[in-house]
């Protein structure tokens, strides 16, 4: 059900079908100004293979997306970062031998092509800041650690000016305390106006940051709702949380 004007993202049926695999079933699904939806669901559910479609990376075989109103079903990925399309990736693939500034400046500079290198690298500054990452500005993405990749990473979708941003499993492989402070950055971004689509394995990060959760399975959404209602859900603890989280989340423990 549409609600119109509040909405900034539109899915209608949209499939997508890779030869003889199935990846996406007649999605359909709204994304309100300002929500951090948490798109969960078990391995090879499709999560990647929606983000990719919406952007353009994979086009859509079937169904429609619109984009603040406008019609992106055949979207290019620059076409999609120019209008406000950003994500990062699940694995992380920086220009190994640029700094960590150029990294981000090159991010600025494929969305806003007409900006120049001196501005686009004193944008990047400032996102490197943001992320924690001011110190290695001039290390060579290589040698950073995979959090600071994956800071970089967000570095790098925020310097494309998002309405809308991706993250795609921003957590896997991060420590506990790394996953904290990555969690302290998609509050401060979601506080800041961005809305923001999180695939994300984590529960924990989900409920503590997600205002709404949609779960895919087998290609098809089979709930979408308020985080509190989907994780009772019996259909998404049957295919994606079992029993034991149901429980363990019932009697608060
Ligand atoms: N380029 C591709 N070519 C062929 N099959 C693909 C391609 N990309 C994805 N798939 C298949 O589509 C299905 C959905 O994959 P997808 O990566 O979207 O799942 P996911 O929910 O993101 O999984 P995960 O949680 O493991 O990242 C899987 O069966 C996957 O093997």
């Amino acid at each position: 059900m549409s609600e119109g004007s509040s909405e900034i993202l539109r899915l209608d049926a949209v499939s997508r079908r890779f030869s003889g695999l199935q990846a996406l079933r007649g999605v359909t699904l709204g994304i309100k100004q300002g929500e951090v939806l948490g798109l969960i669901g078990p391995n090879g559910a499709g999560k990647t293979t929606l983000v990719n479609t919406i952007c353009g990376v994979t086009p859509a075989s079937g169904g429609t997306i619109s984009f603040l109103g406008k019609d992106i079903t055949r979207i290019r990925t620059y076409q999609a970062a120019r209008l406000g399309l950003s994500r990062t990736f699940q694995i992380v693939q920086p220009f190994a031998e640029f700094s960590a500034l150029d990294n981000v400046a090159a991010a600025a500079l494929f969305s806003q092509p007409g900006e120049s290198l001196k501005s686009a690298r004193e944008e990047a500054r400032a996102h490197l800041a943001f992320v924690g990452l001011e110190t290695q500005a001039t290390q060579p993405a290589a040698t950073l650690t995979l959090a600071m990749r994956k800071r970089l990473e967000l570095a790098k979708a925020l310097a494309m000016k998002p309405k809308l941003l991706f993250l795609d499993e921003v957590n896997a492989g991060l420590n506990s305390a790394e996953v904290a402070r990555a969690t302290r950055l998609i509050h401060e971004l979601a506080a800041g106006g961005i809305t923001i689509v999180m695939i994300e394995h984590l529960m924990k990060v989900v409920l503590n940051v997600c205002t709404r959760i949609a779960v895919l399975h087998n290609g098809q959404l089979i709930a979408d709702g308020l985080p509190r209602d989907v994780i009772k859900n019996p259909a998404v603890v049957d295919a994606y949380l079992g029993q034991q989280y149901a429980q363990r989340n019932a009697t608060g423990g």
